[in-house]
């Protein structure tokens, strides 16, 4: 696959081989929050094969090393290992960014089939499957088992951080089987949250910390401009297809709906404001321990459902009198298992919840299949709206976000068919083409626009002045002069200044020639200053218009997505799964939303228009005024 090679071409170079004893690896203490669940689980499950890539507390030796680690491993004692570093053109595509990442062997695997593996590292970003049939695989990045949680958040976990701080919507998918190491990547161990950064914390408390000093940072450096930050959070499960709100319990089954202004939402989902990462930090741990609580009402356990954990940072600064109003999306999802759920036998509940795991899981994985072929050119519809995953994270597959997706695996043999699949649907998420945007305020675009107007107008009435009174208005002139984009002021005091009676008639000669010099030099500086300025209109009228183009298309997908709908139901309607009348009641609620988008457009439109053309008219004005001058 040459194309992917190519796109990985550039992270190679950064990466050497290095020798390292396997012995390295990063001990491991166990999940806090998935030991309850996983121990359920566990005890539900029949012989270690049917999950094998689950593994009890008890795999982990009292040091906290996991089974790779510790004294049982007949690993090599001298794997190779890739070195696996942060890169900072990683985020600089479009596409989806890729990452597997390798759990050591558990002693349940070890005892079950040895130290046999079903892949084999090629480098830092290749890996084979060596069942039958080889198959080899590339992607962004390949993080085996020596890899720290601490490099994992560096590499996946701080960029996103930066990317929201600057306005990008981000996203990060923890996608595997069972046990194969989601919770351990997006949560690890988090100590009840009392001890910060030991040495097995996931990828979400760091991004909580790095998150909160980033801020505190903008903040410091940029007092003058007054920037302030809000930062919420909110926590949803989606399981069985209904959206169960973990910072509220109490509210379940919550629909998703779609705004012109909001995009996609959860209605009456509970966003918290937090202003300290302990305090976010504080939020995950209590709607993990209700995620707990509702799993073992229920009788099942958490990997079967999938979380959402969200952190919207908005920030608003002042510059140059103008208002900026900023915000992002960080979403971390953490998947439900994505085995294969065994449905035969299943009855009632269970069934029920095997059906739609899949449901879930198997609409993002037609999701990622039709946006590649979306991407080669193919025109297909995208199931989006077929399950609740794929359409409140609509925005983050092929929309608006910066998107990664760590997809964990077992290198065990008795996880092969598993891994194999998990690397499958991993290459394909590969080609997914995201186009994020920066999100902030257009208000603030008009606003910039209207104080160039009144620049321009400034300059234009300065113009005038000098055109009607010529050097009259010069010689009047003693106040100080500014000249846009000089670094200083010049100081003017007029063609007579401050002469003395004293002066020689050589010296009264010698200082008019300066002060014509001076006035050549300053009409130059003049003529150079209105010509930027000119550029710089121009420039802002065609961002202007760049962005009113990036509205329109995103009303269009919208009303397009509208229409789909429709046709939809129309089907529903023609098969007798629902009546005429609720299709016509959708329709009408539709229309009305359609006719507020396309107003938006035409309001939108028109003051970009009578904008530019009042640009358009200065600098016209500008060059005639410049010609007589
Ligand atoms: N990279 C790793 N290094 C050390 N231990 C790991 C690693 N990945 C996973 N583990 C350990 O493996 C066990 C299973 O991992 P984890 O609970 O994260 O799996 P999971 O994919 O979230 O499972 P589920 O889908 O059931 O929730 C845990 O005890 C975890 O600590």
């Amino acid at each position: 696959m040459p194309f992917l090679l190519d796109t990985a071409s550039a992270i190679k170079r950064r990466f050497g081989f290095q020798d390292q004893s396997i012995s390295e690896s990063v001990p491991c203490t166990p999940d806090l929050l998935k030991s309850v669940s996983r121990d359920h689980h566990l005890a539900s499950t029949q012989p270690v094969v049917a999950t094998p890539a689950s593994r009890r507390i008890s795999d982990w030796d009292e040091d906290g090393h996991g089974g790779a680690t510790g004294s049982e491993v007949a690993a090599p004692r001298h794997a190779q290992s890739f070195e696996f570093s942060e890169d900072p053109s990683f985020w600089k595509d479009h596409n989806v960014q890729v990452i597997i990442r390798l759990r050591p062997l558990s002693s349940s695997e070890i005892s079950v089939q040895g130290h046999g593996k079903c892949v084999r590292q090629e480098t830092c970003q290749t890996i084979t499957w060596t069942g039958h049939l080889e198959s080899r695989f590339t992607f962004d990045l390949v993080a085996d088992e020596t890899v720290s949680q601490e490099k994992m958040f560096k590499v996946a976990g701080l960029p996103m951080v930066d990317n929201c701080m600057g306005g990008y919507n981000s996203c990060m998918f923890a996608y595997g089987q069972t046990g194969s190491g989601k919770t351990h990547t997006m949560l690890g161990d988090i100590e009840g949250g009392t001890r910060r950064h030991s040495v097995n914390c996931g990828i979400t408390p760091r991004v909580f910390e790095y998150l909160f000093s980033r801020i505190q940072k903008e903040k410091e450096a940029r007092k003058e401009e007054k920037i302030k930050f809000a930062c919420k959070c909110s926590f949803l499960e989606i399981y069985n297809e209904q959206i169960l709100d973990l910072l509220d319990p109490s509210s379940t089954n919550l629909q998703i709906r779609e705004d012109v202004k909001k995009g996609i939402y959860v209605e009456n989902l509970k966003e918290i404001e937090v202003a300290s990462a302990r305090d976010m930090l504080q939020q995950l741990i209590q709607g993990a321990a209700n995620r707990k609580v509702a799993a073992t009402n229920m009788n099942r356990a958490s990997s079967r459902s999938h979380s959402v954990f969200t952190c919207i940072i908005e920030s608003k600064w002042e510059s140059q009198g103008v208002t900026h109003h900023r915000f992002a999306r960080l979403n971390l999802v953490d998947l439900a298992g994505s085995e294969r759920q065994k449905s035969s036998g299943a009855e009632g509940e269970r069934l029920k919840e095997a059906t739609n795991i899949n449901k879930s899981l198997s609409t993002l994985g037609l999701v990622i299949m039709n946006l590649v072929s979306l991407s080669n050119g193919k025109s297909l519809h995208v199931p989006y709206r077929d399950s609740k995953l794929t359409f409140l994270l609509q925005d983050s597959l092929g929309g608006n976000s910066k998107t990664i997706i760590i997809a964990n695996i077992s290198p065990s043999l008795c996880c092969s068919l598993e891994t194999l699949s998990t690397l499958k649907f991993a290459q394909r998420a590969k080609f997914i083409k995201n186009n994020a945007i920066i999100n902030e305020d257009a208000s603030g675009d008009v606003i910039v626009m209207r104080m160039q107007i009144q620049q321009l107008k400034k300059e234009v009435s300065r113009l005038h002045s000098l055109v009607n009174g010529g050097a009259e208005s010069l010689d009047n002139d003693t106040s100080s002069l500014s000249f846009l984009g000089s670094p200083g002021q010049f100081k003017w005091e007029g063609l007579h200044g401050s002469s003395s009676p004293l002066m020689s008639e050589k010296r009264m000669s010698q200082k008019k020639d300066y002060e014509v010099a001076l006035i050549g030099a300053f009409r130059r500086e003049k003529d150079k200053d209105i010509g930027l300025k000119a550029l710089q209109a121009e420039n802002q009228a065609a961002m202007q218009l760049a962005k009113q183009r990036e509205d329109e298309i995103k009303s269009l997908k919208m009303i397009l997505r509208f229409r789909e709908a429709g046709v939809k139901r129309l089907e529903a309607v023609a098969a007798g799964k629902i009546s005429a009348e609720t299709h016509l009641l959708k329709e009408k609620e539709e229309h009305l939303k359609e006719i507020e988008v396309l107003r938006t457009q035409v309001d939108r439109s028109q003051e970009v228009t009578r904008f530019a053309t009042e640009n358009l008219r200065l600098k016209e004005e500008i060059r005639r005024l410049k010609i007589s001058y």
